[in-house]
Formats: structure tokens, sequence, C-alpha cells
């Protein structure tokens, strides 16, 4: 069980004006915390400071108390991020990019055919595990993405608008598969626009203005 905890933080991009200040937000393990807000309002720029992509201008993000570090330092602490872009990797098959992340972050072979097979048919793509990303559909390529972070087995897993290209009943197909994840102690962030994901969830920050506001 892993809690990852933002505190403090004043968010920014290089030299750039302050995307966020005064950021304080806890990820607790066994709940989706929805990240809502308008349009370039921080909800990337706030989960890639949970991700260790983004250091914070001051404050601190820690992983059960301990500073998280960069990006190779939040992988071993488990915490998986699926970017808003998907971030597969066009030449290879949806299979193969879920099959290199398990291998890249510890996996066995083994585990890897095993987890790529369990996690592409949750997502209700094994007729798919073979093709190229680029043969995929948009909504089919964001499946694989989420099938990705899901045979990552994380502590703490970041979701980056990872419903935006799916219809009703693919959309709440990810969100039970989330709720999943919590319920085996995930601590899960689910950055989105849609109010029926983000009323899906257990808290949720929103973020307006530089600030966060709290439904809990
Ligand atoms: N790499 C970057 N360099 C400079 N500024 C950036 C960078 N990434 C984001 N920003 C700026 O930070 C602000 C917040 O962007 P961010 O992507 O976090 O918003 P968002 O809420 O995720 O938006 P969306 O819903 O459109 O994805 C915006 O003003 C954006 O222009």
């Amino acid at each position: 069980m892993t809690t990852l905890t933002v505190e403090a933080a004043e968010l920014a991009h290089g030299a750039g004006a302050p995307v966020l200040s005064g950021v304080t937000v806890t990820a607790r393990p066994g709940e989706l915390l929805a990240v809502t807000g308008t349009s370039g309002a921080g909800k990337t720029t706030l989960l890639s400071a949970m991700a260790g992509l983004l250091t914070p201008r001051s404050g601190t993000v820690t992983v059960d108390g301990t500073a998280l570090g960069d990006r190779d330092q939040a992988v071993a602490r488990g915490v998986v991020l699926i970017p808003q872009e998907n971030g597969l990797a066009a030449i290879l098959t949806a299979a193969e990019n879920i099959a290199v992340a398990v291998i890249a972050t510890g996996g066995t072979p083994a585990d890897a055919r095993r987890r790529t097979a369990e996690s592409l048919d949750a997502l209700g793509l094994s007729g798919q595990a073979n093709q190229l990303i680029d043969e995929l559909s948009g909504g089919q390529q964001q499946r694989t993405a989420i099938a990705r972070g899901l045979a990552l087995r994380g502590d703490v897993l970041l979701a980056d608008e990872v419903t935006s290209e799916l219809d009703a009943a693919n959309r709440q197909k990810v969100i039970d598969l989330l709720r999943a994840e919590a319920d085996r102690g995930v601590a899960v962030v689910l950055a989105t626009h849609d109010p029926e994901t983000a009323a899906a969830c257990d808290r949720e920050v929103h973020l307006a203005d530089g600030v966060l506001s709290f439904r809990e």
C-alpha cells in the first residue's frame, strides 16, 4: 500500500509562470481520485509532478514519506503513468508494447506473456494483440495504453484523460477496471474532462485559476 503526497508545491514548466501554486493533495491507497478542470488548467502538469517527470519549483512530492526524485525513481517506486497521448511505440504491435514495458520493469518473459494476454483481454483487445499501433483506431490505441498501465501492476496509477476517445460502454469498462485496481490497494489518480467519470471517483480535486478545490 502506497501513498503519494504533493505538498505546498509550485508547479511550472521551465522558467515560465507557475501553472499551479500551493498544491497539496494526497493519492491514497484504495481510492479513485479525479483531477478535473478546464483545458489548460494544469491536470497534466499535476500528474507529471506525481509521476516524477516535473520537479516542483518549491514544495515536495513524496511516496510514503520519501521524496520521489526523478522518473526512474518513480518507476522503481511503482508509480505508473498512462499518458494523455498514449505513449505507445508505433513500430510495435499492441502486445509488444505491453510485453516490453513489463520486461523493462523487471518482469520475466513468462510474466510478460501472461500479463499482456490478461490485460488485452480485460480491455476487449485480444483480437488486436498482433496489430501494429498505427493499424488501431484511436479508441483501441487508448485502450492498449490502459492495458499496458494495468499490466505494470503499479502501486500508484496515474491515468491522464484515458477515456476521452471511448464510447460509453468502454468508458464504463475502464472505470470498472480502475476501481478493481483501487480495490487491490492501488492509489488511482484519474485526470478527466468528463463529469460522469469524475462522479464515479471517490474524491475530486478541481483545478481552476492555478489553485485546487476538493469534493470529498
Ligand atoms: N511542456 C510545456 N512547456 C511549457 N508550458 C507547458 C508545457 N506543458 C503544459 N504547459 C502549459 O501549462 C498549462 C497547463 O497545461 P496542462 O497540459 O497541464 O493542462 P491540462 O489541464 O492537462 O489541459 P488539457 O485538458 O487540455 O490536457 C498550460 O498553460 C500549458 O500551455
